[in-house]
């Protein structure tokens, strides 16, 4: 049986991602190589006929952090004091993508994409589930002030803000983080987000909740 569960600004349902609304944003987890090489970001890449220059958009900001360390502190969560953690940018940040004109053509859907850049490397050498919590937390904070600029900007700005905050249950894939703690970061960063997931993906979120 499918529930929805609401905590806070979070909601959870059975769904697909690709079918929010006209100007909603589609959140997923990335790596910081400028690889959308598998699993839901593979449908991203797949969809291309859909996310062309969004992919481009990702890819070449990936590049400009290739060969520069850039360094960038997060919080270690799993530490027993407010100790941090030194990474390389853009790990830990969400690139907020607004809808890009030639990915909308044809009556496409006109979506903001948001890449959450929670582990630097992706397949064998994918950071560990600890250190991508830590750069999760860091990734919502960053998008949380994102958001909030766009939504205080709005006389300014040339395109509306990002309607509806839409995500899959990133990091549950291929990062292979259990959903419970990724949602437990959701259920506190304060936004109000919606996340979606297969139909036959039916473990409840408390089967997925972690020790
Ligand atoms: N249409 C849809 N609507 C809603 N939910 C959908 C869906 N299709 C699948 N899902 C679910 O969405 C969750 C995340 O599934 P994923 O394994 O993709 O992501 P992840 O966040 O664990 O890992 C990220 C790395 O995977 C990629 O591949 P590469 O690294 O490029 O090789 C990236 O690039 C990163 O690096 C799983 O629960 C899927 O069931």
């Amino acid at each position: 049986m499918s529930v929805s569960i609401t905590n806070s600004g979070v909601s959870e349902s059975p769904g697909d991602l690709f079918d929010a609304p006209e100007g909603s944003a589609l959140i997923h987890a990335c790596n910081s190589q400028g690889s959308w090489g598998a699993g839901i970001a593979k449908v991203f890449k797949l969809k291309l006929d859909q996310y062309p220059a969004a992919y481009r958009y990702y890819r070449s900001h990936c590049q400009t952090y290739r060969y520069g360390v850039t360094n960038h502190t997060i919080l270690n969560l799993q530490a027993e004091d407010e100790s941090t953690i030194k990474v390389r940018l853009p790990l830990g940040t969400a690139l907020v993508i607004p809808p890009q004109q030639s990915d909308c053509k044809g009556g496409r859907k006109a979506h903001w994409i948001i890449c959450l850049f929670t582990s630097r490397d992706y397949g064998k050498r994918v950071d560990s589930p600890d250190m991508i919590i830590n750069s999760t937390h860091a990734a919502l904070q960053d998008l949380k002030s994102q958001v909030n600029s766009l939504q205080n900007d709005i006389q300014g700005s040339q395109k509306p803000p990002p309607g509806e905050l839409w995500s899959c249950r990133f990091n549950s894939g291929l990062f292979g983080v259990p959903w419970g703690k990724t949602r437990s970061l959701l259920d506190n960063v304060g936004l109000d987000l919606r996340v979606v997931y297969p139909a036959d993906d039916t473990k409840e979120i408390d089967e997925r909740k972690v020790s």
